[in-house]
């Protein structure tokens, strides 16, 4: 007997179920945000880049952000360093700097490009220093505890400007960006910046019609742990004000909303860890994780 979870009729169905997605979605821009913690696991990186390449075959403009912070975590480690966060931002002194530039430009944005190129795509990898992409300057943090003061996080930017040009040419060849979250300076200084900040400026820029965060987690969960699939910003500033929401959730959810604000028409943080969650989330009724509404 054919199994009917898998069988052609299913297949046919879901199939055909993509199709109003892929009407919606044809020519438009989809960031997707890969966090570092979703790029743990060698056959999800996979399923990962294949997803990347289905949706730009079919039509979709895929621009790629990638985060890194358990891989700069490891190599810190190596020369000896412990990473410290502060509202989910890395304290970066100058040699930090150096371990996350090198990580994150080198040796995770080319495993995210081979990834997808190995997959059957066209990435180009990018920093923002790549034709003037990122502009920051530094990053100063509001004290929450101490009201008017201001935390200094070292070389932690805070973007100033983005010049999409680069990206537009990439799109135009078709090609698949893929942008590490490091800026640069007026002076040419070099800035380490929170992915998901990239993610949703650059979503924000290009009036991309859809923001996807994907991270290790079934999405923002509330206070008992369940999954909220659905919030406002009012339900952010509760959360935030009790500690629901905390650590590398904070810069996500704050940039998830700001983006949600600013134009992009969609913005949802879903779950790495699922095979195809890119997939479920773009092409399926079954939207996966939390939508974030902009009121
Ligand atoms: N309310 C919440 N719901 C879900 N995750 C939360 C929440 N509050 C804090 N977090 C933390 O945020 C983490 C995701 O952020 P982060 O570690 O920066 O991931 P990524 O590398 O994907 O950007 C989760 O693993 C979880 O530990
Ligand atoms: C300022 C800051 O915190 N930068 C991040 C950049 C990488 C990142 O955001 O990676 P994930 O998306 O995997 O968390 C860091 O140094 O870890």
């Amino acid at each position: 007997m054919t199994d009917r979870l898998s069988g052609p009729d299913v297949a046919a169905a879901v199939l055909a179920e993509a199709l109003p997605y892929i009407k919606r979605f044809h020519g438009k821009t989809i960031v997707v945000k890969y966090g570092g913690n979703a790029m743990t696991d060698e056959h999800l990186k996979q399923c990962f880049a294949r997803d990347v390449v289905l949706l730009s075959l079919v039509g979709m403009s895929v621009v790629v952000v990638h985060g890194g912070g358990p891989q700069i975590e490891h190599l810190l480690a190596r020369v000896g360093k412990t990473g410290e966060f502060i509202q989910g931002m890395r304290v970066t002194d100058a040699e930090t700097m150096e371990v996350v530039e090198m990580v994150l430009g080198g040796q995770v944005n080319k495993d995210v490009v081979n990834l997808i190129n190995q997959a059957g795509g066209r990435a180009v990898g990018l920093t923002g220093k790549d034709g003037g992409l990122i502009r920051a300057k530094k990053l100063l943090l509001d004290d929450r505890e101490h009201p008017g003061q201001q935390i200094d996080v070292g070389q932690v930017g805070d973007i100033t400007q983005i010049d999409p040009s680069v990206i537009a040419h990439l799109q135009n060849g078709a090609f698949i960006p893929v942008i590490a979250p490091v800026g640069v300076g007026p002076a040419g200084e070099t800035y380490n910046i929170n992915a998901d900040v990239v993610a949703g400026k650059i979503a924000e820029v290009l009036k991309a019609e859809k923001l996807v965060l994907l991270t290790n987690t079934p999405g923002v969960l509330d206070d008992k742990g369940e999954l909220l699939t659905g919030i406002t910003p009012r339900q952010i500033d509760d959360m935030i004000a009790d500690g629901t929401l905390s650590g590398g959730m904070l810069p996500k959810i704050s940039s998830a909303l700001d983006a949600a604000r600013n134009g992009v028409k969609s913005v949802h943080i879903i779950d790495g860890r699922v095979e195809h969650a890119l997939l479920l989330e773009i092409l399926t009724d079954h939207g996966v994780g939390t939508m974030i509404k902009s009121r």
